[in-house]
């Protein structure tokens, strides 16, 4: 179903933006539903940055068209920032300020902030409320970023990388606090290149590669296997002679090498056919590593769609 452009809080289409000989966007379309949480998923250089950063209202395409709570963001910017919050890459702020003070200043900016001392309290930052921005780690960096985007009680936020740098359990916060966001209404649009943070915290994802959406949809749909068709994939020596698996397999199942290394059989994976890829292993003594049927991961869908993996 496509979503009527009343209810998307980001619509872009046929976005391009050049820098000189690069094309960082070159031809993005993307919706983001009011009250639902979009992922722009792609390697590094694949034009995120480019693509938020025009929808925050900071670049202008060179063509194509943004509109942000149904306003373009760079003519209307004055009546859309107090209704967004941005958290960019790499975050920023004074180098000696306090991190309780700087949030503090951003919420003083905006009509009706949230609590500051809560919001440092439920980012794990309470005890850091005290050190200079300049002494915080990159992961409390990031968490004072994210508080400054949210205090002002935004309807959409914008995300950039939110958790790099993040050591696992400031990841896991972070992610609930989205979860929760999404549950009060805000919109949000979260730039990765971690599949799980996609597959975790998005209603849909745009899977992003050379400034092009590749493919969109759920992560149920994109990791779908295609045609109703299972898939069985595993690890294992490279360059297996696949024609002799195949000839052990029941017919109509096709198996592949994608990538040195990588096996995926598809087909109808029935118990006897998994039973057929393990004794294959075992006849020609190797080992099938990471054996699993069906689902594919983002990770899986990046490789198929670009021949390339998503960690570059
Ligand atoms: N201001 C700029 N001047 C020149 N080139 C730029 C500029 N900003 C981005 N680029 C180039 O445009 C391409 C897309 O960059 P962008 O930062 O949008 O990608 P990204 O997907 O966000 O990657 P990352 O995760 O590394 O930030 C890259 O090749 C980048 O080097």
């Amino acid at each position: 179903m496509s979503p009527n452009a009343d209810s998307l809080a980001v619509e872009v289409r046929g976005l391009s933006k050049r820098f000189g000989d690069t094309a960082a966007v070159a031809g993005l379309d993307l919706g983001l539903e009011r009250g639902s949480v979009l992922a722009l998923l792609g390697p590094n250089g694949a034009g995120k940055t480019t693509t938020v950063e025009i929808c925050e209202g900071f670049l202008r395409p060179d063509s194509g068209r943004a509109r942000v709570l149904g306003l373009d963001p760079v003519t209307r910017a004055e009546q859309l920032r107090p209704r967004i919050g941005v958290m960019p890459q790499g975050g920023g702020a004074y180098p000696g300020i306090h991190a309780a003070e700087m949030l503090r200043l951003v919420a003083s900016c905006t009509a009706d902030p949230l609590d500051p001392a809560w919001l440092l309290d439920i980012l794990g930052l309470s005890a850091a409320g005290r050190t200079p921005y300049k002494r915080l780690s990159g992961g409390q960096q990031q968490r004072l970023s994210l508080a400054c985007a949210l205090v002002g009680r935004p309807e959409l936020v914008f995300l950039d990388e939110p958790t790099a740098g993040m050591d696992p359990q400031a990841r896991r916060l972070v992610w609930e606090l989205i979860a929760a966001l999404r549950a009060d209404g805000v919109s949000v649009l979260l730039t990765t290149h971690l599949m799980d943070e996609a597959e975790t915290l998005a209603d849909r994802v745009v899977i992003v590669d050379q400034g092009r959406a590749v493919a969109e949809g759920t992560p149920d749909e994109l990791t779908a296997p295609p045609h109703g068709q299972q898939e069985l994939r595993f690890r294992s020596q490279p360059a297996l002679d696949l024609e002799l698996l195949l000839a052990a397999l029941p017919e109509g199942c096709r198996a592949t090498e994608v990538r040195s290394g990588h096996y995926v059989v598809h087909g109808a994976i029935d118990p006897q056919a998994v039973s057929t890829v393990t004794s294959w292993c075992a006849h020609h003594g190797v080992l099938a590593q990471e054996l699993r049927v069906s689902r594919r991961s983002l990770e899986d869908v990046f490789l198929e769609l670009t021949g390339r993996e998503l960690r570059n």
